[in-house]
């Protein structure tokens, strides 16, 4: 079952960068992290997704599309930036929602205002920023929702805000096995602790979601005991560096089958952090669009 399809999505921005067409899909009860460098589009990707504008393609959140009424009632938005609750104090916000949202659990509410210590009467843009982050995150987490989308949702916030938050999200699929998160970030630690799966994003376009397990078992750092001929061009290369050369592959599999069809011997050999293969995964030259 999928919670959100995204069929030809595209958004030209400017002269100089266009969206898509990105055709997505997220499973039910999954966490799925964006990552891509700056101005590659996540933003631009998360403003399609949630119906923040009527772009070109067609995005729904279990069947109902993002522009109808039930669809924006299945899923919850943290943007980037939020100027239009900057004016208003949090507990008027809180009573519109109270009052005319019908996804809304103040219970909940209560106990993020409370965890984050946010003051209710203060105007939002009064607010430091990782405080006005905090109080956006409370007004949408506390809508019931299957689907969050959330724009790099841990900017800005200070250490305790985001252990806070790692934990109210996975309480949150706890509590809702068929909901599914998908977040925008560039902290490796927040991929490794919460994704299941990671989308790269490249020039405006996306590639096919990729299992996190997955890939931590395909990129590894092999050392050969001596040095091969070729070995720039074996499957999955990604660095040599060194005599003997010590190696960094995106596929170990293929990468070790070439180099014991040449009787090369494997010193030693070690899985690579996500701090080191994405930032490999985002150099790549290519992208295989979906
Ligand atoms: N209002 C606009 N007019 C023209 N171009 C824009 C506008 N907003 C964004 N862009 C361009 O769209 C591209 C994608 O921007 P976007 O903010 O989506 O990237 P991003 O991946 O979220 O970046 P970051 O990691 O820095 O937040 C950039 O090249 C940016 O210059």
């Amino acid at each position: 079952m999928h919670t959100l399809t995204c069929k030809n999505i595209v958004r030209k921005m400017g002269d100089d960068f266009s969206l898509g067409p990105i055709n997505l899909e997220i499973h039910a009860g999954t966490i799925t992290a964006v990552i891509g460098n700056n101005g590659a589009g996540k933003t631009t990707f998360f403003q399609a997704m949630s119906g923040d504008y009527p772009g070109e393609g067609e995005t729904k959140v279990h069947g109902h599309n993002v522009h109808s009424i039930a669809g924006k009632a299945a899923l919850s938005y943290v943007p980037q930036t939020f100027p239009e609750v900057l004016p208003f104090r949090l507990q008027k916000l809180r009573d519109l929602h109270a009052n005319h949202d019908d996804t809304w659990r103040d219970d909940r509410f209560q106990a993020y205002a409370r965890q984050f210590d946010l003051p209710l009467r203060k105007r939002i843009s009064k607010l430091s920023v990782g405080m006005q982050r905090k109080a956006v995150l409370a007004l949408q987490l506390s809508r019931d929702t299957s689907l969050l989308l959330l724009d790099e949702p841990f900017a800005g916030l200070d250490m305790e805000g985001q252990t806070q938050l790692e934990k109210i999200l996975i309480s949150k699929m706890e509590d809702d096995p068929d909901g599914s998160i998908v977040f925008a970030t560039h902290i490796a630690d927040e991929v490794q602790r919460l994704a299941d799966y990671i989308v790269i994003m490249k020039n405006g376009k996306t590639q096919e979601p990729m299992e996190k397990d997955i890939l931590a078992q395909q990129f590894k750092r092999i050392w050969l005991a001596k040095s091969v001929t070729g070995v720039e061009e074996a499957p999955g290369i990604r660095e040599v560096e060194g005599v003997p050369p010590q190696i960094l592959t995106s596929d170990a599999e293929a990468t070790e089958k070439w180099l014991a069809e040449r009787d090369v011997q494997i010193m030693k050999r070690e899985r690579l952090s996500l701090h080191e293969s994405l930032p490999l995964l985002l150099r790549d030259e290519e992208t295989n669009e979906v």
